[in-house]
């Protein structure tokens, strides 16, 4: 009913600014788009779910998530995906596996502190409703 749609709305406020906040975070520039397949041909071989903020802010749009965890799911993939795609000792693995990380952990962070645990207790309710 309406009071629902107001919770999923004040949800997606919140995912919303939480993505927007990570884009703006000059570590997370690589994982800000879509892995561009002409610059690494390789990358869907390896990658069976591509992950990026950019399509988690569409999703939030398209009205996708309920609840956080869903949410947290295919955030998580950003962060799987990186480590998968870059598990050597070269630097430069090493360096975007530490930024995969780092995006992880502040989102946790973020959520941890910022979401009222009561109202993420709605949300699933919500989401056991449908
Ligand atoms: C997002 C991601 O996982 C990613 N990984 C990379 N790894 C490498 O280049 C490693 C692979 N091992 C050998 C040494 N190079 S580049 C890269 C990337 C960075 C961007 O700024 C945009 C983009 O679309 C993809």
């Amino acid at each position: 009913e309406e009071q629902e749609e107001d919770v999923l709305r004040e949800l997606r406020l919140f995912l919303r600014n939480l993505t927007e906040r990570l884009m703006l975070d000059r570590r997370f520039k690589a994982f800000t788009k879509p892995v561009d397949i002409e610059e690494v041909p390789d990358y869907l071989i390896v990658i069976q779910k591509p992950m990026d903020l950019s399509t988690l802010l569409s999703n939030i749009d398209e009205h996708k998530y309920v609840t956080v965890n869903e949410f947290m799911s295919d955030a998580y993939l950003i962060w799987q995906n990186a480590l998968e795609y870059n598990p050597d000792r070269d630097p430069e693995d090493r360096h975007i596996r530490h930024r995969a990380c780092a995006l992880k952990d502040t989102m946790r962070t973020i959520i941890r502190h910022e979401l009222d645990k009561d109202f993420q207790r709605v949300c699933e309710e919500i989401r056991e409703s449908r």
